[in-house]
């Protein structure tokens, strides 16, 4: 099967000789789009591949009747709405390393050329002019130095603001006293950097809570030579804010890659000396652009070829470890939910799930996944995959509790899902039986050994001498073949089972006719 990938930014050669190469994709790559033209092709398309100018908003989400998967060819997402691509089951995926170093070596030659007024020299210089005074810097060396956000950029940055001879504090959530003093730099609070840095640069993403972090209150606490560097994102630092501060000579300069809206337009910080900017140069080196655009590449079609992603955005991550633990349990996992929803009466209210034997200390989130995907098919349809389906138990107000017990019953890995509706509870257990594959090894209290797949047809009855064969015979008048059959009791003469597999899809009437035996009490054709 091919698949259509369109890119919609510049990505490098290299990462799209990947897709150009491979049978499983077929590329088109047009960039510079409007946001209406992308909207009109954006419903051919199975996959897409964009770097932060497309704006992949709600709007062509929803025309993207097709998309799967929407790769990054870098680490921001913040121009693609995750919520409505999570909801809409399109994967997102980033290459959350490749440009790292790029965008930390950016970083120092923004910090550099912003102390030594290297640009504005440079410019003068080329007007025929050379004036040597104007130009007067000052060092990094000794100077204090606050990161806020701590993250593989903010790291890299410190690493090479150490060799400069900078005091480094640095500030983010997740920096614990131990990584600070390993890696050699003071764990300190937004405050603490206020008050002590000469120069701050931010390196988080840009989210609600990070948007203007950095405004009027926070630059009324700075020194006042204070200089700031912004190679994150826009917004981030308070646009207006940061240029009220710098007429006012509360901050000395900045140095800004990015910026609130893209490109700036007659924009009040690039009419000041004190400012130097880049066009959001952080990644644009060879390496950086060829590392991205491979990652990328390379797991967009390994999504293609069913591989989970490593580095999904709207999915939790799963190592290679547990990927390859689970693999052979997707099937299994996939039709337990799918043969217990068809077998209860109602909507489901709560589901539980319960892995027992090799499952127990396995992370199975994904299999979990799976189940409720199964589940929820059979009410919302086949869009539900693994990427929406936790949208959708929320939006339905479903509660599932996942178990886990060291009892397997003999079975190397038991998997146990049970629905409770408003009627009754019903569940069934599956296993991998070595050589045979996935087997339904239980239906509510009955052992039973079942294939999980193709037709089944479920009979609960009194357990009667002759039933057997009328239920034979029944089918046989509707030209139904029966590949096997099983039978199921709790004691002689009671509450029995029986389950078939047959080789048609019956139809409504023998079901019907089926129903209309005497000693029937249920009958549930599913089919898998
Ligand atoms: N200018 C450019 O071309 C480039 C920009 N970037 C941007 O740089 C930023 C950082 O990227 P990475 O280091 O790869 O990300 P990362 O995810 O490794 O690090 C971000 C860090 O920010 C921290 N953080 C989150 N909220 C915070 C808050 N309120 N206060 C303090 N810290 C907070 C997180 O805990 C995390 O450690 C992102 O915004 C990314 O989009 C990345 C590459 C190139
Ligand atoms: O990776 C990021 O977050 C970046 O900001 C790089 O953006 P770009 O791919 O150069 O448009």
């Amino acid at each position: 099967m091919s698949y259509k990938v369109l890119v919609s930014d510049p990505i490098s050669e290299t990462g799209l000789s990947i897709l150009n190469e491979a049978v499983e994709a077929e590329v088109t790559v047009k960039t510079g789009l409007s946001p209406e033209e992308l909207q009109k092709i954006i419903g051919e398309y199975d996959g897409l591949v964009v770097r932060s100018q497309t704006q992949v908003d709600a709007h062509l989400i929803q025309a993207a009747k097709r998309l799967k998967i929407i790769g990054r060819a870098g680490v921001g997402v913040d121009n693609i709405d995750l919520e409505a691509a999570t909801k809409a089951g399109i994967l997102v995926i980033n290459a959350p390393d490749g440009n790292t170093i790029s965008a930390a070596e950016h970083t120092m030659a923004m910090m550099t050329a912003l102390s030594r007024k290297i640009p504005a020299a440079n410019q003068s210089l080329k007007e025929g002019k050379w004036n040597r005074n104007s130009f007067k810097g000052v060092e990094l060396f000794k100077k204090t130095f606050g990161v806020v956000g701590f993250g593989r950029i903010g790291m890299e940055v410190a690493k090479r603001a150490k060799a400069y001879n900078m005091t480094i504090l640095a500030y983010d959530p997740f920096l614990t006293e131990e990584r600070a003093r390993k890696v050699g730099v003071k764990k300190a609070e937004l405050d603490d950097i206020y008050a002590q840095a000469d120069f701050i640069t931010v390196h988080t993403p840009l989210t609600k809570e990070t948007h203007h972090l950095i405004s009027t209150e926070a630059f009324a606490k700075m020194k006042s030579e204070v200089r700031l560097i912004n190679c994150a994102r826009g917004g981030i630092i308070d646009e207006m804010a940061l240029y009220e501060a710098i007429k006012e000579g509360r901050v000395a300069g900045a140095a800004i890659d990015v910026f609130e809206h893209e490109p700036p337009e007659d924009h009040p910080l690039l009419t000041l000396d004190e400012v130097i900017a880049t066009p959001h140069l952080g990644a644009s080196t060879v390496e950086a652009q060829d590392k991205v655009a491979v990652a990328v590449c390379d797991e967009i079609l390994q999504v293609f070829r069913n591989v989970p992603a490593q580095h999904a955005v709207n999915l939790p991550a799963v190592s290679e470890q547990v990927r390859k633990a689970l693999e052979p349990y997707y099937e299994l996992s996939e039709q337990l939910g799918s043969t217990v929803v068809q077998l209860v009466k109602g909507a489901p209210k709560d589901i539980e799930i319960t892995y027992s034997g090799e499952l127990t200390d396995i992370e199975t989130a994904p299999l979990t996944r799976s189940i409720l995907q199964s589940i929820l098919a059979k009410f919302l349809g086949d869009h539900i995959n693994p990427v929406n389906v936790n949208y959708y138990v929320k939006e339905k107000g479903l509660i599932y509790n996942v178990k886990r017990t060291q009892n397997s019953h003999g079975f190397t890995g038991l998997i146990n899902v049970k629905i409770s509706t408003e009627h009754e509870e019903r569940s069934v257990s599956g296993t991998l039986l070595n050589g045979y594959g996935p087997r339904m090894v239980k239906i509510d209290d009955y052992t039973v050994d079942l294939p999980t797949e193709g037709h089944l047809l479920y009979i609960e009855h009194h357990d009667l001498p002759g039933l057997i064969g009328h239920v034979g015979t029944l089918l046989g008048q509707h030209e139904i073949n029966i590949g096997s059959m099983q039978v199921g009791r709790k004691s002689i003469g009671g509450r029995a089972i029986m389950v078939l597999t047959i080789d048609k899809n019956a139809n409504a009437t023998p079901i019907t006719a089926l129903q209309n035996l005497e000693h029937i009490q249920e009958v549930k054709l599913i089919d898998l």
